[in-house]
């Protein structure tokens, strides 16, 4: 088995054994990453030099006998709206292009603290709006699964990386899905902590009641290892949850013995591919024989939930996003008479049409005479699928459904309908409107292509639904890096 293959803990393992140096596997990995991410494209930073560097300090603890941390040794990729000091971070936007943050995102101390080791930043759908990774600036991420089609998004170039066997663990960020749909279409894990679960200190903000940072990795328990690695309190993000939360890596089983798995079948109507249901529905049954209990929920206000996204997201991008303006930071145009041209000319030229469309419609359902007819109604359908899902959460422990209507779609063949990009969000997005934790592995394939299940749980319950992964993985297998 080449090094890449290997899992993070499997990785951690070779390292604190001495089986293998953090620099061998750095180097095995960065190998891997030159001799496929032409092709696949997942990366638009490669930290070569520093990966070495952080790679060769862990090898001097580790013979020192210094304290090792959890992640020594195992190398990790980043989406590119993360911030990393000394790294280049531009949200895949022509608008942050050149810049460097002159700090690190709490998470990304927190990879450092744990001795992990960066290899590199990943594509993204621009400004993390998108579904497919097509809206990035500067270039294309292909599905390792199969060139020829997307990988999903915005988190695109994490789930890719993680698929191909770049790396064993990439950070994603998720507002509607960004972590979970890759994640689906790519055939890895995916897991959106609960909101306030971990810091967004240093995560280039989108929506912020809505964004969350989370794990890539290939199997339940790497993704559990990653989780325990970032979450926490942070006094610098005013929404971090001010609570304990128990580890998780190291306590899964699958035991699924008397779960009660919830089935809404508002997730399994029109616009779910038929063969996406079937293969999620006999993974449910096949829990069912391994001692789970399926039980009917209903989510009926699921029908309200991609407009209600798309207004509250947007009308939060809109607002995000007024901070580049050319002045401070990132892109300013060179065609401009006076303070208004700056800007007009700085925002045109630097932010690609997603973007744009986007600040339009938040700019449009916060303005006066609006507000009420949209954003204050999207209000209030959130407390509604909120409470329908407390009141679901009576009847069961985990709720069940397909990640993504669909499989890995071809590359350009949804690009020309905005409307029909923001249908793939359909199963994802109600997750990030109530603040739960969810998680999307494989089960499965439908044409060769990966299908993922989606695992929703109450707020805080991470562990609950990662265990639930786990079972899965028993009956499915768990996912191992594409051959490329
Ligand atoms: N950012 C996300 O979570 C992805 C979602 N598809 C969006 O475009 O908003």
């Amino acid at each position: 088995m080449e090094l890449y293959e290997n899992t993070a803990s499997g990785l951690h393992t070779l390292f604190v054994e001495k089986k293998a140096s953090a620099v061998e596997i750095a180097e095995a990995h960065l190998a891997r990453i030159e001799a496929v991410d032409e092709r696949v494209g997942a990366f638009l930073t490669v930290t070569k030099e520093e990966a070495l560097a952080r790679a060769a300090e862990q090898d001097r603890k580790l013979a020192a006998g210094e304290p090792l941390g959890a992640l020594s040794g195992v190398p990790v990729a980043v989406k590119d709206n993360i911030c990393t000091k000394g790294v280049r971070t531009t949200c895949a936007s022509k608008m942050l292009h050149n810049f460097t943050p002159p700090y690190d995102a709490t998470v990304a101390d927190k990879l450092r603290e744990a001795g992990a080791v960066m290899v590199g930043k990943t594509n993204m759908d621009e400004f993390a709006m998108g579904s497919s990774c097509e809206t990035s600036h500067f270039k294309k991420t292909h599905n390792p699964r199969d060139l020829e089609c997307v990988p999903g998004g915005s988190s695109g170039g994490s789930a890719a990386a993680v698929a191909a066997g770049e790396v064993p663990l990439a950070l994603g960020s998720d507002t509607g899905g960004s972590i979970r749909q890759p994640a689906a279409l790519c055939g890895v894990v995916g897991l959106k902590p609960t909101y306030g679960a971990v810091s967004r200190y240093g995560l280039v903000a989108f929506a912020s009641s809505l964004d969350q940072i989370g794990p890539f990795a290939r199997t339940a328990d790497d993704t559990a290892l990653l989780l325990d690695a970032i979450k926490g309190r942070d006094t610098h993000d005013a929404t971090s949850a001010h609570r304990e939360q128990a580890p998780v890596a190291g306590t899964l089983d699958g035991n699924v013995k008397g779960l009660r798995i919830g089935i809404p079948q508002a997730y399994y109507g029109d616009g779910v591919d038929d063969a996406v249901k079937t293969q999620v529905l006999d993974t449910a049954r096949a829990l069912e024989q391994a001692g789970a209990a399926l039980v009917d929920v209903s989510l009926s206000s699921t029908r309200y939930a991609l407009p209600t996204y798309y207004i509250l997201a947007c009308a939060e991008a809109s607002s995000n996003l007024a901070r580049f303006d050319g002045v401070k930071y990132g892109y300013r145009t060179e065609h401009y008479d006076d303070l208004l041209s700056l800007y007009e000319n700085s925002r045109s030229e630097g932010f690609g049409d997603e973007v744009k469309r986007r600040i339009m419609l938040g700019t449009f359902v916060l303005s006066s005479g609006y507000y009420d007819a949209y954003y204050h109604k999207a209000k209030l359908t959130q407390n509604l699928i909120r409470g329908e899902y407390d009141a679901a959460f009576g009847a069961c422990d985990v709720i069940l459904t397909p990640t993504s209507p669909v499989t890995a779609f071809k590359i350009g063949e949804r690009t020309a309908d905005p409307l029909q990009m923001y249908a793939a969000d359909i199963c994802t997005v109600p997750v990030n409107i109530a603040g739960l934790p969810a998680v999307s592995l494989p089960c499965g394939e439908v044409d060769g292509l990966p299908v993922g299940l989606q695992f929703i749980g109450r707020k805080f319950e991470e562990r609950t639904i990662l265990n639930a992964a786990k079972a899965v993985e028993q009956i499915c297998g768990t996912a191992v890096p594409a051959a490329l």
